[in-house]
C-alpha cells in the first residue's frame, strides 16, 4: 500500500484575489492550502475565513510563524476556520504548547516550523513530546537565496521515528520533489514552483503526479 503523501501549496502572494484564484486553480491537485506568512500578515484573518469558506474540503494552513503568546495568537485563526497554524521552533516551549492547545481545542493541527532552529533534533523531540502534530523542515526564502536546501534537516528528522507528521519546505521543484518523498516527508510544501509557474494548475498537477509516483516507489 503506497504511503499517502500530502501536497501543500504555499501561497506567498499578497493580493487576496490573486491568492484565491491560485487556490482555485491548484485545489484539485493539492491537500493543504497555505496562506503564506507575507500573505496572512498583509490580509489578516478575513482571508483565512474566506479561503475556508471557498474550499471547505481542503485543509487551510495559516503560516503565522508564531513567536510569542501562542494560544492568544493562534486561537482566533482556528476559530476562523484554519485547520493548521505554525509556530516557530525557536520560540519558548510554552509558546509552542499554547499553539498546540489552541489547535487541539479546535480539532486542528499545530505545526512547529524548524526554520533557523539551532538544534532541530532537541526541538523536534520536545515538540513531539508536547503534542505537536507536524514538524516542519524549512529552508526559508532568504536561506535558499544563500544556497541552502532542506535535505540535511529532513533526513535528521525522519530518522528519529517520532510519532508526528513531517513536512518539508524550501525551494522544492519538480526535479527535487521525488527525493523529498523518498526521504520520508509526509507533507511536501511547494510555493514558488507552483504560484510562480506560467500555468499554476499544470504545475500543481505535475507535482501531484510526481509525488504519487515517488510515494508508490517508497
Ligand atoms: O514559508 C515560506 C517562506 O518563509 C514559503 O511558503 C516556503 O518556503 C515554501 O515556498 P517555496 O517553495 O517557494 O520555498
Amino acid at each position: 500500500m503506497a504511503k499517502k503523501v500530502m501536497i501543500q501549496v504555499a501561497l506567498d502572494t499578497l493580493d487576496p484575489q490573486v491568492t484565491l484564484d491560485l487556490a482555485a486553480k491548484t485545489a484539485p491537485y493539492i491537500d493543504i492550502i497555505e496562506i503564506g506568512t507575507p500573505c496572512v500578515k498583509y490580509n489578516g484573518i478575513s482571508l483565512v475565513k474566506e479561503m475556508k469558506a471557498k474550499f471547505p474540503d481542503r485543509k487551510v494552513l495559516a503560516d503565522l510563524k508564531t513567536m510569542d503568546a501562542g494560544e492568544y495568537e493562534a486561537r482566533p485563526f482556528f476559530e476562523a476556520g484554519a485547520d493548521i497554524t505554525t509556530v516557530l521552533g525557536v520560540a519558548e516551549l510554552a509558546t509552542i504548547k499554547g499553539v498546540i492547545k489552541a489547535a487541539h481545542d479546535n480539532n486542528g493541527w499545530a505545526q512547529v516550523d524548524m526554520i533557523c532552529v539551532p538544534d532541530i533534533v532537541a526541538t523536534a523531540k520536545a515538540s513531539a513530546e508536547a503534542g505537536a502534530d507536524i514538524l516542519g523542515v524549512h529552508t526559508g526564502l532568504d536561506q535558499q537565496a544563500a544556497g541552502q536546501t532542506p535535505f540535511a534537516d529532513l533526513n535528521k528528522l525522519t530518522s528519529l521515528g517520532l510519532n508526528v507528521m513531517i513536512s518539508c519546505a524550501g525551494g522544492i521543484k519538480p526535479e527535487t520533489v521525488a527525493d523529498v518523498v523518498k526521504a520520508g516527508a509526509d507533507i511536501v510544501v511547494v510555493g514558488g514552483a507552483i504560484y510562480g509557474a506560467d500555468d499554476p494548475a499544470a504545475a500543481a498537477k505535475q507535482m501531484r503526479e510526481l509525488v504519487d509516483k515517488a510515494a508508490a516507489e517508497v
